[in-house]
């Protein structure tokens, strides 16, 4: 009787590689696996040859060979140490910790209503923020902070020339709507979204920052495949109102981050549009775009509800103005953005306690 190769891939895969939670397989190290009567051999494929964890991830394998597929299996001197050198890409936005896709199915479900206050609300509670307005075709954070005169300078950070994001309310930002008429920003083909974009995130002079916020387009567009391709996204948040055709739209934004090709985990949705409670009745809620649809669908999903946000006419009237309405922590607004921007911290926490980074995803030509 010979071995499978099943077999002796399942039991590499309780190899892990030291101070990961990741293991030999899933790291793409193990090549070539041979297999002759009771003789099984294979490649260990390390990136350096200095690795420390050759020789206690040699005897690993030996161990989980003997274990899991025989204790009679020939393993001992016939794995192969392999290095690999490899060139390492600069890392794009080295000193930025979290990278947090804001998106929507729908358009005007209120996304970049929510990015820009969010973004506030954590800069209020003392995180170092950055929002880019990827939403090339509808810029509309200029808009929202005043800032539609906003015309970045380039600065030289060491021999190489960037771009100085635009500051408002304790937020670093960038927009297309700062170097392009948006109108003619809507006439663009895709692959000049998508290299502004790319712009914005690798030619900024972001510095060190806890979070970015990436307001993205409506949908799902080639927008996204960029953002995902060019940096590796901790998490994205899906925004909806609570109307059906909204959420049938936020659910096809959620299967596309959780995709097996993309991968970026959905740290939780917002439910904008809640309810309306007009100021001379404040006990009264009307639910006008129906109640609680974006909280069931989160449970439906097993996603968190990060946060329910009313309508209110400060929020569109702070829009309109270039305050964004979180800017007034002890208003009922304000703080509904607190409590939001307190729950996407404890989400990020636990989602970097629990998981590996996110890996880019790779571009296949
Ligand atoms: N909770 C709210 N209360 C009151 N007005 C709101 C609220 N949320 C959004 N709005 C208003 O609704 C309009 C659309 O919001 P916004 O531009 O943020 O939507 P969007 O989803 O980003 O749209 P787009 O599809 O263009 O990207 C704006 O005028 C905004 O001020």
């Amino acid at each position: 009787m010979s071995y499978t190769q099943k077999q002796i891939t399942d039991a590499l895969k309780l190899v892990q590689y030291p101070g990961t939670d990741k293991d030999i397989m899933g790291l793409d190290m193990v090549r070539n696996i041979k297999i002759e009567g009771k003789k099984i051999g294979f490649d260990l494929v390390f990136q350096k040859s200095d690795d420390p964890n050759i020789v206690p991830l040699k005897k690993a394998c030996v161990s989980a060979i003997l274990k899991f597929v025989d204790r009679e299996a020939e393993i001992k001197g016939n794995i192969k140490v392999k290095a690999m050198h490899v060139v390492e890409e600069p890392k794009v936005l080295p000193k930025v910790k979290n990278i947090i896709a804001v998106a929507s199915g729908k358009g005007g479900v209120g996304k970049s209503t929510v990015s820009s206050n969010l973004a506030v609300a954590l800069a209020k509670a003392g995180a170092k923020v950055g929002l880019i307005d990827a939403d090339i075709y509808g810029p509309s954070v200029p808009l929202m902070f005043g800032a539609e005169s906003a015309r970045p300078n380039l600065v030289n950070v060491d021999g190489k020339d960037l771009i100085e994001p635009h500051e408002a309310y304790g937020v670093k930002m960038l927009s297309i709507g700062f170097f392009v008429d948006p109108a003619q920003a809507t006439v663009w083909r895709g692959p000049m979204a998508s290299n502004a974009l790319k712009q914005m995130i690798e030619e900024g002079n972001w510095g060190e920052l806890d979070y970015v916020l990436i307001d993205l387009p409506p949908g799902t567009s080639d927008i996204h495949l960029t953002l995902v391709q060019t940096v590796p996204v901790t998490g994205a948040i899906v925004v909806s109102t609570p109307q059906e055709v909204a959420l049938a739209d936020a659910v096809k934004g959620i299967s596309m981050f959780e995709g097996p090709g993309v991968n970026v985990p959905v740290l939780g949705m917002v439910e904008n549009m809640a309810w309306f409670t007009p100021a001379e009745l404040p006990e009264n809620k009307y639910y006008i775009f129906g109640k609680d649809g974006c909280k069931k669908l989160a449970e439906e999903k097993g996603i968190e509800l990060l946060g329910q946000i009313p309508i209110v006419q400060s929020i569109r009237e702070g829009g309109d103005s270039g305050k964004p309405a979180a800017v007034n922590e002890d208003s009922v607004v304000g703080m509904a953005f607190a409590d939001l921007a307190a729950k996407l911290n404890a989400a990020v926490d636990a989602r970097n306690q629990k998981s590996a980074p996110t890996e880019r995803v790779k571009i296949t030509r």
